[in-house]
């Protein structure tokens, strides 16, 4: 049965990337993704605002909802200090398998764990069976639709504490209004907007940066 096009960003990688090297990986993703095939990774324009944030935040415990390919757990991991960590979640097999070798090709391995699985059954579950105390940083990039119910389940679980942020990815396109509406009425919540482009293209996109206010 033919590839597919998840399957064909990974072999890329494999071709022309450098082992052990994320930025390379990263770059490589870019290249392909901007000349051959689209795909829905943050990529290297939105990705700065990703990589500033991060930097900002430095976080010991992260969590990424959403792999796909791994392109930004492979963003955020390279980031990491020694002793942090990346918990992402996903629920393809296929994309799961996909980006388990991507992150091992970047040779971040050690620093994220993949959890398999759909977000509402992982995140009741990340702090009995996955030791999380509280997550310093969350960037949230799976299903619009489960934006604002995944964020309301983060606090139901007593996740998030003071001065945890939210970074949501697609605020303008494809979009996330139950979430838009949801966190900026929200008084718990102080939330910023980062107007940008969508990966790889001229059409206008935007993240959300919302601080957990405790
Ligand atoms: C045709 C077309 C395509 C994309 C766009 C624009 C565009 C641009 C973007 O940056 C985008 O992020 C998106 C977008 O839709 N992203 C959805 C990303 C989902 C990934 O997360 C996984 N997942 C989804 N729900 C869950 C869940 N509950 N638990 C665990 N994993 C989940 C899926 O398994 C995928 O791995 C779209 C516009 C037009
Ligand atoms: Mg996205």
């Amino acid at each position: 049965m033919n590839q597919s096009k998840e399957r064909r960003i990974l072999n890329f990688v494999l071709q022309n990337a450098v082992r052990g090297d994320p930025c390379s990986v990263m770059e490589t993703i870019d290249k392909y993704c901007s000349e051959k095939e689209w795909a829905m990774n943050v990529g290297d324009v939105k990705g700065v605002i990703l990589d500033k944030t991060v930097e900002e935040i430095n976080p010991k415990v992260a969590l990424e909802l959403g792999t796909y390919c791994g392109y930004s757990a492979v963003r955020i991991a390279r980031l990491l200090k020694a002793g942090a960590c990346l918990l992402t979640v996903e629920f393809n097999p296929e994309f799961a398998a996909i980006a388990k070798q991507m992150i091992e090709f970047a040779g971040v391995q050690d620093k994220v764990k993949l959890l398999e699985g759909p977000s509402e059954v992982i995140i009741p579950q990340l702090k009995k069976k996955y030791e999380v105390d509280t997550l310093d940083f969350v960037f949230v990039d799976h299903w619009k639709d489960r934006y604002a119910p995944d964020t309301i389940l983060l606090q139901e679980c007593s996740l998030l504490r003071k001065g945890s942020v939210l970074l949501a990815d697609n605020i303008i396109f494809p979009g996330a209004p139950e979430f838009v509406k949801y966190i900026r009425n929200n008084p718990r919540f102080q939330c910023s907007t980062y107007p940008s482009y969508l990966e790889y293209m001229k059409v206008q996109d935007a993240m959300e940066k919302a601080v957990f206010l405790g």
